[in-house]
């Protein structure tokens, strides 16, 4: 399982996690990761934009755990959108000295939309503090924020320690024990996510050939999914016909014969898939995060009425960006390289996507934004 810490800038993030990687190593979980060795991430390119991220790994009694860290606000921001690497749970940190902070809120908000369904909050530097009803406080205070983020905030389980103790081996009552603490809440309210074997079938078309006498050939790799021979598919855009595929597997290279269907009905960028499992659509909401010039953006903002290409799997379809419905100002609106935008997207033609569906966006050959699709519209 996929997880990683998530929250306001210094509240503990990095410490936290070289913690953990502590504290499971003492009974050989995890190789420790020291603060520095964490912080000091490796450089990474995701889609052409630098993600400054650190994984570790360790196991618990119950499962394996790759655990991400971003040095910086910004890092986190993308990595969320892009899904570089993709967070199945989280924990959110969150300093008793401080409580909830901006980048708190704008990190929920962004995991709900990338649809992280379960979080764990650990409340750090509680050795900093000495009235327990400030405890108090922020317990009540977050759970409110989870709330407010369509998170469970009454159920949600809560974690009050100091990572900076677990980290130095002291304070035990406050540090290592409320690791393990985390660890075990971990395992027991963060669900597994649906394997790719056992998602809807879906494959993105990227060539169509025609075999005279047999029918149309498909190609592209399965993205998620079975398919069997002679099962019934759905083209997106073409009514329902009953195909035959032979077994195709997630990651599979694989040409799909579509008996009756005519070689001009089909094109790249379309998928096959089991029948239902998502629609065609023209109009969603999207987050985006607008590359910077440095990673290969534009150099200048742009406004509403913006018409770049829209690359999703294998399609790609001109797209016009306006901001949502009630936004200040829109007219004027300006979005900078650099900002995590919301934007309504209205697309030339259809294409099959539903939340979560990411997408990058360019222009004149260049990647200049990247984004997650977070509602259907039309
Ligand atoms: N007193 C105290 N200080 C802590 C604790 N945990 C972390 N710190 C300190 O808080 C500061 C920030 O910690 P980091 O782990 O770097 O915070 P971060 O969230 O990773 O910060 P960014 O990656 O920059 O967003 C460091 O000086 C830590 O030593 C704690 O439990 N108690
Ligand atoms: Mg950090």
């Amino acid at each position: 399982m996929n997880i990683g810490t998530i929250g306001h800038v210094d509240h503990g993030k990095t410490t936290l996690t070289a913690a953990i990687t502590k504290v499971l190593a003492s009974r050989g979980g995890a190789k420790f990761t020291d603060y520095a060795q964490i912080d000091k991430a490796p450089e990474e390119k995701a889609r052409g934009i630098t993600i400054n991220s650190a994984h570790v790994e360790y196991e618990t009694d119950k499962r394996h755990y790759g655990h991400i860290d971003c040095p910086g606000h910004a890092d986190y921001i993308k990595n969320m959108i892009t899904g570089a690497a993709q967070m199945d749970g989280a924990i959110i940190v969150v300093s008793a000295t401080d409580g909830q902070m901006p980048q708190t809120r704008e990190h929920l908000l962004l995991a709900r939309q990338v649809g992280v369904k379960k979080l764990v909050v650990f409340i750090n530097k509680v050795d900093q503090i000495d009235d327990p009803e400030m405890l108090e406080l922020v317990d009540m205070e977050i759970r409110e924020v989870l709330s407010t983020y369509s998170f469970d905030g009454e159920n949600t389980p809560i974690i009050m320690g100091s990572a900076l103790a677990a980290l130095e081996g002291r304070d035990e009552h406050i540090g290592a024990s409320k690791i393990e603490e985390l660890v075990k809440a971990c395992d027991d309210w963060l669900d597994l996510p649906a394997r790719d074997f056992d998602k809807p079938f879906l494959m993105p078309i990227e060539d169509v050939f025609s075999i005279s006498g047999r029918g149309t050939v498909c190609t592209g790799r399965v993205e998620r999914g079975i398919a069997n021979k002679g099962m019934d598919v759905e083209i997106v855009g073409l009514e329902m016909f009953h195909k035959e595929l032979d077994r195709g597997e997630p990651g599979d290279n694989m040409g799909a014969l579509l008996r009756g269907v005519k070689r001009e009905q089909v094109r790249r960028g379309q998928v096959i898939m089991a029948p239902g499992s998502m629609k065609a659509v023209k109009k969603v909401l999207a987050q985006i995060y607008v590359l910077t010039k440095d990673e290969g953006g534009r150099f200048a903002p742009f406004m509403a009425g913006y018409r770049p290409q829209l690359f999703v799997r294998t399609a790609d379809i001109t797209v016009h960006l306006t901001f949502p419905e009630g936004t200040l100002n829109a007219e004027e609106k300006m979005v900078m390289p650099g900002d995590n935008v919301e934007m309504v997207c209205d697309l030339h033609t259809d294409v099959a996507a539903e939340p979560g569906t990411r997408f990058t966006l360019r222009e004149g050959g260049k990647t200049i934004g990247t984004g997650v699709v977070t509602k259907i519209l039309q």
